[in-house]
Order: structure tokens, then sequence, then C-alpha cells
């Protein structure tokens, strides 16, 4: 119950050397920060941590939903949960989707999903098959993205597998599992005389980060380096979201100074690169607990904790299942474009959102999204109608903004952009 768990009560030691950089730097010319990723199709967000620190409770605070079971015991999940999130476009509620979907007179509006996955919980020694170890370390493999969830509340009843409450050394340990298995793939995959060229070099260089300490992702790949070793998934390239689990009391009445000492403690991680590695504070217990509740039931209950913000709706980037899926979308630097309006006449069953990503589909054209409508339209291709959401939302309808010349034909090759309003012409 105190902000004092952000206080680490031991520091860790660290069983590698000093970094490295300046050795690394002679093997590979500067590069500039390039964050690259290369995404899978469907777009998977793991939630990992050590065990009984509310990863599962976060699960189902996110899908406001109880879906998976959060008890307090460790290895309470064994089988991962997996639940789709909707993708917000301008903001949660889906505002630009919505417009869209009442302009076009549509009697669906689907946003479109990345898929949440509660993982089992990890232990020292995971890399080496402790605990629920490689189960664990495959279901993470197959994410594009890592939520660490570290536990920073003070619960004298919750287990701590460590007994002690110590926010960096936990995020540390499991920091250094992800590492320590890269390691070990990465170099029974040098050993096989099959990985030459490109790849080779890669992992030479990934190798020599991984004994330095150093996660995959602070070598800052390029795209084209991040494609030549794509198909082993090291977890320590993973962009990661740090997620610090506080008690109700901390994040409803301290969530300013909360936050300001998750920063703190992130300065303290053995790595973490301030520029690409995000922070959030949650509250999973308050959250999952009110997630059921209505609107005014919440306020009634902020209310009567003395909460510093009182309506959730307000606070909307405060709440886990607004925020996780806005910071997704911001460190994936995923965008949406949108399909439905402009259905002849004037009236689609489904306006959709579809995923743009500029890593997994850099460059998506006019005839690629129609290939993800429908086989049939992608072979019927003959034109496509672009304009842009906002721009469209500003008329009463498709046609009227047609009338007015605000609609651009484009060809096969038109690379999509992100708000991009679509209406593929096939025969
Ligand atoms: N912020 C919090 N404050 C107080 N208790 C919490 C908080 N978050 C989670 N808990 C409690 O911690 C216990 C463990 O939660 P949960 O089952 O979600 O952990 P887990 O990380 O999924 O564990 P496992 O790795 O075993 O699956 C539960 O009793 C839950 O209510
Ligand atoms: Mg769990």
């Amino acid at each position: 119950m105190s902000l004092s768990a952000f206080t680490p009560a031991t520091s860790t030691s660290f069983t590698f050397g000093l970094y490295q950089h300046t050795l690394m730097k002679l093997h590979r010319p500067t590069t500039t920060k390039t964050n690259a990723r290369v995404l899978s199709m469907k777009i998977k967000v793991g939630l990992i941590g050590l065990p009984n620190v509310g990863k599962s409770t976060l699960f189902n605070a996110v899908a406001q939903k109880s879906i998976a079971e959060a008890r307090n015991f460790p290895f309470c999940t064994i089988e991962p949960n997996v639940t789709p999130i909707p993708i917000p476009d301008d903001d949660t509620n889906h505002t630009t989707l919505k417009k869209l979907a009442t302009l076009a007179k549509s009697t669906n509006a689907l946003p479109s999903n990345i898929f949440l996955v509660d993982v089992a919980g990890l232990v020292k020694g995971a890399s080496k098959g402790e605990g629920l170890g490689n189960k664990f370390l495959a279901t993470v493999r197959e994410c594009d993205l890592i939520v660490h969830v570290v536990r920073s509340y003070i619960d004298d009843d919750i287990i701590h597998v460590s007994e002690k409450i110590d926010p960096v050394s936990d995020a540390d340990i499991v920091n250094l599992e992800l590492i320590l298995a890269d390691l070990a793939q990465v170099q029974r995959r040098l050993d096989n005389s099959a990985c030459d060229g490109m790849e080779r070099c890669v992992l030479l260089l990934v190798e020599n980060a991984l004994e330095n300490g150093l996660p995959a992702r602070s070598l800052n790949l390029s795209i084209e380096e991040v494609n030549a070793v794509k198909s082993m998934g090291l977890l320590s390239l993973k962009p990661m979201i740090y997620a610090f689990n506080v008690d109700e009391v901390d994040f409803a009445l301290n969530w300013s100074e909360s936050m300001y000492l998750a920063g703190e403690c992130m300065k303290q991680l053995q790595y973490c690169d301030m520029d690409t590695d995000s922070c959030m504070v949650v509250s999973a217990k308050l959250e999952s607990d009110i997630g059921a509740l209505s609107s005014e039931q919440r306020c009634e209950y902020l209310e009567s904790i003395g909460a510093e913000f009182r309506d959730p709706a307000a606070e909307s980037r405060l709440w886990s299942y607004h925020n996780l899926p806005l910071r997704v979308k911001e460190v994936l630097h995923l965008g949406l474009v949108y399909t439905g309006p402009g259905v002849p006449p004037e009236r689609s069953r489904t306006t959709k959102a579809h995923i743009l990503s500029s890593f997994s589909n850099n460059g998506m054209t006019a005839f690629d999204l129609a290939g993800k409508l429908h086989g049939d339209i992608q072979k019927g291709f003959i034109r496509a109608e672009v304009i842009q959401s906002q721009d469209l939302i500003g008329y009463e309808n498709y046609s009227a903004a047609k009338e007015d010349g605000r609609i651009r034909t484009e060809g096969k090759e038109y690379v999509l952009t992100n708000g991009d309003v679509v209406l593929i012409k096939w025969r």
C-alpha cells in the first residue's frame, strides 16, 4: 500500500560485463535509430512477468471481461489466454469509424483487432527450462510486442516468488531470462553451417550484444537486418512496454507520483532505452474490479476512496483498457484505413477499419487491400476511389464529397496512408 515499493530493496548484481557499444561499432557502420519491426499478420501482444504479479488480472481489465483465471498463487496460468482488443482510431471510442459507418448507413462498424496474450509466469532459470520455461518462451516468441508486468504494490497476503517487493530487481530477472534464452538460440543457430550471409552477420552482432547483457533491440537493427533473423522470433528484439502494477491508492490518489517513480525505476534497470521502451502505471486489481461496473458506479466508488480523478471517461488515457491499445498503436506505428463508405446506393452493410502497419505492410497498396477484402475483388480490380476520413466526415454522404470533386481515383500501385477511406471498383 505504498509508493515505497518503487524503492528497490537491494540492487541486483549483473552477470555480464560492461556495455561494449564501442566494440559493436567496430563491426558495423553507425546507424540511425530505426526501431525496425517485422510484424506478424495477426498482431499479438504478450503479457509477461514473474508469477503472481497480476498479468491475468490486467488481461481481464483490458478485455473488460473475466476471461483469465486470476488467483493468489504462482503459476495460476499455464495455458495462454488470448483475446481480441480493438485498435482505436482517433480515440478509444472509435469515433472516426462510427462517423464513417453512420455516413454509409452501415449496420456494422467493425474495428480492427490486435490480440492480447496472457502468458504463464516466468521465473529465474526459465531460459534453462525452470518453471514453465519453454512453454512460456515459445508463446512469447510469437508475439510482436511485450508488455512486461512488474509488481509494484505491497500486499502481504499476495505471494511474491522472491518474497520481497523490488520492481527493479524483478524486471531485471525477467529481462535477463529473455537475453539468456536468445543467446542460447542464437548460438545454436550460429553453430549451423546453413546460417550464412546477412543472417550470420546480424546474429554475430546480436550475440555480442547479448553477451554484454544488452537486448537485441538495443542494436536498432535496420528493417533488412531484422528481416534476416525474423524467423527466430528473438525475445529481446521485441519492443517492450513496462506496466508497473500499483495498488488502488497509488493509482487513484497518487497517480502522477507513481508515474514519476515508475520512470525512475526504468532508469535503474540494467538496460532500458527511455526513447523506445515505454512505461505505464496500472492498477490491475482496481481496474478489473471496477471494469464490470457502470460508469456511475465507478465514479461513486472512486469518490468513496478519494480518487484525484473521478470521471473514468475524462481520464480515459489513464485506464489500461484505453491506454494499452493506444500505446501498442503508438509503439508499433500502426495506422488505419477504412472500407465501406461509398458502396452504392450509399449503403454498406459493414464499415471496417484495417490495420496499416508501417513495418509489416510497409507500402500497402490499394491492390493489397483488395486482396484482404476478397480474392475476387483483387482479381477484378479496376481502380480505387480514395478520400481522407476527416475530409469525408465533413460531408453528409459519399456522393456529396464526390460531387465536390474530393474523391481521388487511384490505380493498383497506390500506397495507402493512415486515415484513407478506400472504395475499390472491380468487375
Ligand atoms: N494491483 C494489485 N493490487 C493488489 N493485488 C493485486 C494487484 N494486481 C493483482 N493482484 C492480485 O495478485 C494475485 C495474482 O494475480 P494474477 O493471477 O493476475 O497474477 P499472474 O501474474 O497472472 O500470475 P500467474 O503467473 O501465476 O498466472 C491475485 O490475487 C490478484 O487479485
Ligand atoms: Mg496468470
